[in-house]
């Protein structure tokens, strides 16, 4: 019989759903990908079928799997929440994505009420429709039935890794991982446990959520029927901390950016969470055998979802990897400004009211100027980002370990390293995401003995220098602050 030494990572994100194999050595053998669709059902608001989740998880793991998988690691676009029956797995309705902002009403009343300061205190997180609570209590008082229906017991609740785990052990698990449970808004990240005061506050019944599971340990078995055999699910996180696992940032300090559909940028902050003054996030980074890691996070909700705005909405490019010949074709953005606050700003502003902005426009303005300043824009949010945790005394990184679609882009990486004045890594493998729930499953199944193991696995395959001078970069980030002020307006 063969050595079963590999792991199939399942990575749900926002606009893909994909599976890759890694062997021993955290190198992918195979990938298989599905893009799905987006519902917009109105303005500000982002839906997804869980059906067509479901189906393409299926088709992507049957692609890569083979019989030295010894084991499946979750990793998921977090926040994004669903009810489904328990009887017949069936969701009441489609998922309420984390960048949906149907509840923003809901949120500002309770700010009004004064109670951001406890749910920061208790979940680490602000008053904004990206979390789960607000979404969920939507789904109960608008899906007909629902709220009788969870009196009764009859439904779950849960994060997309809770579903799908869920929908691969054939309904026998309902769990979710502490870094999904701590974006819900409904989990108190200290005592480690679902907050009761949150939940009567957000009117959920506590029957519906998960049992709350650490990041590297046996979930469940997947159900013979789906895949011929009993795979053990072994791992799980939510993606961004996922990503934080694949760049090795295992020490207080380390940090890591990744630019997929949103930008979120999270910094280790060792064994107890860092509330901050400066409007970032506090989040479980991952607890593996006991030991809890916590992150200060920077989440901005647009990054590569503007490049596929300039592709599928303006036409401006044809594919996303053209933006960096496009954006090194002119000298300068030509004063042009874009503030990509398509579904509002995150942090450090918070203003889900927001909306994009695009200024200095002229007559000779062109398209690549036009790609080139979303490009930077993406790049000063993660400076605000920076600065923020700055602000929250973080000292200045070593390096920026970035991943995620948008670091392939080389123009990107060096405008990068130059505003934030910071050295940029990119790693040899670039599924980071992917590795994070891979190592996470190898972990509890023995391939590798601990985290200094995997630490010891990470390369970098590219490093940018800052190269730009003092006075350039202040000039632009001045601009920057002006254009965003003048979008907050
Ligand atoms: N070379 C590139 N330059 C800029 N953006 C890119 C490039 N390649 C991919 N992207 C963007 O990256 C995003 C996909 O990244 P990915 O990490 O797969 O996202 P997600 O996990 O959120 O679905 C897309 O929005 C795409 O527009
Ligand atoms: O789909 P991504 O990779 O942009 O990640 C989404 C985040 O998890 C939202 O919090």
């Amino acid at each position: 019989m063969r050595r079963m030494s590999q792991i199939v990572a399942i990575d749900q994100g926002t606009t893909s759903t994909r599976a890759i194999r890694f062997d021993r050595s955290g190198e992918p053998l195979a990938i298989e990908a599905r893009e799905f669709a987006q519902a917009y059902p109105r303005p500000g608001w982002v839906e997804h079928d869980p059906e067509e989740i479901w189906r393409d998880t299926l088709a992507v793991v049957k692609a890569v799997l083979t019989p030295e998988v010894a084991g499946i690691g979750i990793t998921n676009q977090r926040e994004t929440i669903l009810l489904w029956e328990r009887t017949t797995g069936r969701p009441l309705h489609d998922a309420i994505v984390w960048q949906d902002r149907r509840t923003a009403d809901r949120c500002d009343a309770l700010r009004r009420d004064g109670i951001e300061p406890m749910i920061q205190a208790r979940t680490g997180l602000l008053l904004d429709p990206y979390f789960s609570a607000s979404k969920l209590q939507w789904l109960l008082d608008n899906v007909a039935g629902a709220r009788a229906a969870a009196a009764r017991g009859e439904l779950a609740a849960g994060t997309i890794d809770s579903f799908l785990l869920w929908r691969l052990t054939g309904g026998r698990v309902h769990a979710t991982d502490v870094t999904n449970a701590g974006r819900t808004m409904l989990y108190d990240i200290v005592k480690g446990a679902w907050d009761d005061d949150l939940l009567r506050l957000f009117d959920i019944p506590a029957g519906l959520l998960p049992e709350v599971r650490e990041n590297a340990e046996l979930f469940g078995e997947t159900d013979p029927a789906l895949f011929g055999r009993a795979i053990p699910i072994a791992g799980m996180a939510g993606d961004q901390q996922a990503a934080l696992i694949g760049q090795a940032c295992f020490t207080p300090g380390m940090v890591k950016s990744t630019y997929g559909t949103g930008c979120f940028i999270l910094m280790h902050t060792g064994d107890a969470p860092v509330l901050s003054q400066n409007r970032l996030l506090a989040t479980p980074a991952y607890t593996i055998a006991g030991e809890r890691a916590f992150a200060l996070e920077g989440s901005s909700f647009v990054a590569g979802a503007a490049i596929k705005w300039l592709r599928d909405r303006l036409g401006l490019i044809t594919a996303a990897d053209e933006t960096a010949a496009v954006a090194g074709g002119v000298p300068d953005d030509h004063g042009v400004w874009l503030v990509p606050a398509f579904v509002g700003l995150g942090a450090p502003h918070w203003r889900p009211e927001a909306r994009g902005t695009i200024l200095g426009l002229t007559l000779d303005s062109s398209a690549a100027h036009l790609v080139r300043a979303t490009l930077e824009s993406i790049a000063f949010q993660t400076s605000d980002l920076t600065a923020a945790m700055r602000a929250d005394g973080a000292i200045r990184p070593a390096a920026l370990r970035i991943d995620g679609g948008m670091a392939a882009n080389d123009w990107f990486a060096q405008f990068l390293a130059d505003v934030l004045d910071v050295a940029v890594e990119r790693p040899a493998c670039r599924e980071t995401t992917a590795l994070g729930a891979a190592r996470l499953a190898g972990l509890t199944l023995g391939l590798w003995p601990d985290l200094a193991t995997v630490a010891q696995g990470w390369r970098a395959d590219a490093r940018f220098e800052p190269r730009m001078t003092a006075a350039r970069r202040d000039g632009l980030l001045a601009g920057w602050r002006d254009a965003l002020r003048r979008a907050l307006a």
